[in-house]
């Protein structure tokens, strides 16, 4: 059981030989801690002895104490209440999950009714939202500032279920070391779990920390588990869902992005070995991937190929990208590289069909990501428009903040709505159909994903002022995905390619279901 200590004890502990603080019924001893401050030792000292939970909010955000927490804590007050539920309980109908700040968290979250969830999805969600408050929040900054995520991060993530929940397809259980999220199994799991497993993780608030955790392998894994020999499966499938070894997909280059019939990279068939050379950018885990699932003309079409870190002649570089530090953006050389034949991944020629075919996936990935980021831009500027006074009155008491704050939620919540239904075809719609009757929508749902981001990363940016213009500190989260929004807009078919594709899909697919156009 924690210390307790009264009120008096812990203003007993005011200098600098030793340093308490009442932090929201907690107590920290900060003596040692008085120097590293960031924010100055004297402000501490002032404080000290005190309860400070008041000038705490004020100058930090939430996943601090997550990190700094339990190396401080001591102890807590002895005749400390434990913080009340809302007194206005008698509105809920009791199904409330999260802290509540309106749009913080998708409407189901705040107590409103949906056809879509049950337990089990409550249960993903409690579970995934546990491990990333604990071991992926407070540590963004660090490993976004590192350009790296530890290496024990991706086994913790294999552990709670991330891989495995995020791939869009069945991992057969011989390749599965750790289950699903919440001990689920795979015929219980449908489209909605992966949506809060993907959501939940973006609520980190770093790009670069989710695809880090999932950029790379919900792209490059999805056809080596649909598509590979055996033998192709059994070297990558395990190590990459157990945490241990990554997977890129490696298609852009240098004269080609969402343009993909003008790749370059070159396999040429030299009887019982590929012989390929080319480069390869912009690779997300490019710079550790141990595998790289590889878009490369065979002759007539496009073929994909696994190569391999290990193969003489494979180079990579770390990319000094605007934004997404810490997943290792790379830039690839093949020179020469010796590739068996063993490693073609599906049928020759047929790569363009195979990458094809996690495009729907993918994209639903990229969407469900830049909404919860757009969704941060709200539930962090609500929350510091409760604190940060101007001209006399806090930001929520000036209109024009309102307007702002009204502009963002109305966009991010018709965007969730639209993101649940196309989510709710991807799972009824008979798979052949999927591929036709989906792509333009998804692709429209793309580009309306990302134009919202977009809005709401430059308005919260407005409404946090200089502090959203600093790395690092309150506005952390806000600064970086300000820094961020291009690499949900650019890849994955830019924004321009997927306006356009989904309005060609819409009339061709209305011609052909009756549509006198
Ligand atoms: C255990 C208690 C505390 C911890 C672990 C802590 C930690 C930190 C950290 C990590 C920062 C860097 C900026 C950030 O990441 O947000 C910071 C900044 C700061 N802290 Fe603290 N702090 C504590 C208590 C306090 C208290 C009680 C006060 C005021 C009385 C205070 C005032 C400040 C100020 C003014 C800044 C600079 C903010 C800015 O740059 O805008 N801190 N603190």
């Amino acid at each position: 059981m924690a210390q307790t200590y009264t009120v008096d004890e812990v203003a007993k502990h005011n200098t600098a030989e030793s340093a308490w603080l009442i932090i929201h019924g907690k107590i920290y001893d900060v003596t040692r801690f008085l120097d590293e401050h960031p924010g100055g030792k004297k402000v501490l000292l002032r404080a000290a002895g005190t309860d400070a939970s008041k000038q705490f909010d004020q100058f930090h955000n939430a996943a601090i104490m997550a990190k700094f927490g339990p190396g401080l804590e001591i102890g807590t007050v002895g005749s400390a209440q434990v913080e009340k539920k809302s007194e206005n309980s008698m509105l809920a109908t009791d199904d409330q999950f999260g802290d509540m700040i309106p749009f913080g968290d998708p409407m189901w979250y705040q107590d409103w009714y949906s056809p879509y969830y049950n337990d089990t999805h409550r249960a993903v969600r409690k579970h995934i939202r546990e491990f990333v408050d604990k071991e992926i929040m407070p540590y963004c900054h660090e490993w976004d500032e590192a350009k790296k995520v530890p290496p024990e991060v991706f086994v913790k993530a294999a552990k709670a279920g991330v891989f495995a929940a995020t791939m869009g397809c069945h991992i057969p259980e011989e390749y599965m070391t750790y289950g699903l999220p919440a001990g689920l199994k795979f015929d219980q799991f449908d489209a909605f779990h992966e949506f809060i497993v993907t959501d939940e993780i973006a609520r980190c608030g770093s790009v670069g920390v989710v695809w880090a955790l999932i950029g790379g392998l919900t792209i490059g894994l999805p056809p080596i588990i649909q598509f590979a020999t055996k033998e192709v499966k059994d070297k990558c499938v395990k190590p990459c869902i157990a945490g241990e070894k990554f997977c890129a997909l490696a298609i852009t280059e240098p004269y080609a992005g969402s343009d993909v019939a003008g790749l370059k990279c070159e396999a040429k068939d030299m009887g019982d070995y590929w012989l390929v050379n080319g480069e390869k950018k912009w690779i997300t885990n490019g710079v550790y991937a141990d595998f790289f699932t590889t878009a490369c003309r065979t002759g007539e079409g496009i073929s994909l190929l696994l190569i391999e870190r290990t193969m003489p002649g494979v180079t990579t570089r770390q990319m000094q990208c605007s934004g997404v530090w810490a997943s290792g953006t790379a830039y690839i050389t093949f020179e020469d590289v010796k590739v068996p034949k063993s490693n073609l991944i599906g049928k020759l020629n047929n790569g363009f069909k195979h990458i094809m075919h996690n495009f729907n996936h993918e994209r639903m990935g990229i969407c469900i990501q830049a909404n919860r980021m757009a969704r941060i831009c709200v539930e962090e500027s609500l929350k510091y428009a409760h604190k940060r006074k101007t001209f006399g009155k806090t930001l929520i008491e000036h209109p024009v903040i309102r307007n702002k704050l009204a502009h963002m939620i109305r966009q991010v919540e018709a965007t969730h709505g639209w993101m649940e239904n196309l989510m709710y075809q991807t799972e009824k719609m008979p798979a052949h159909l999927r591929p036709l009757r989906l792509g333009g929508p998804i692709a429209l749902l793309k580009a309306q994903c990302t134009v919202t981001f977009e809005y709401c990363a430059r308005e919260a940016a407005q409404i946090w002022g200089g502090l959203a213009y600093t790395r690092g500190g309150q506005a952390e989260k806000i600064e970086r995905l300000y820094r961020e929004v291009r690499a949900y807009a650019i890849p994955g078919g830019s924004e321009e390619i997927m306006l356009d594709l989904g309005v060609r899909q819409a009339v061709k697919m209305g011609q052909a279901m009756g549509a006198k156009l």
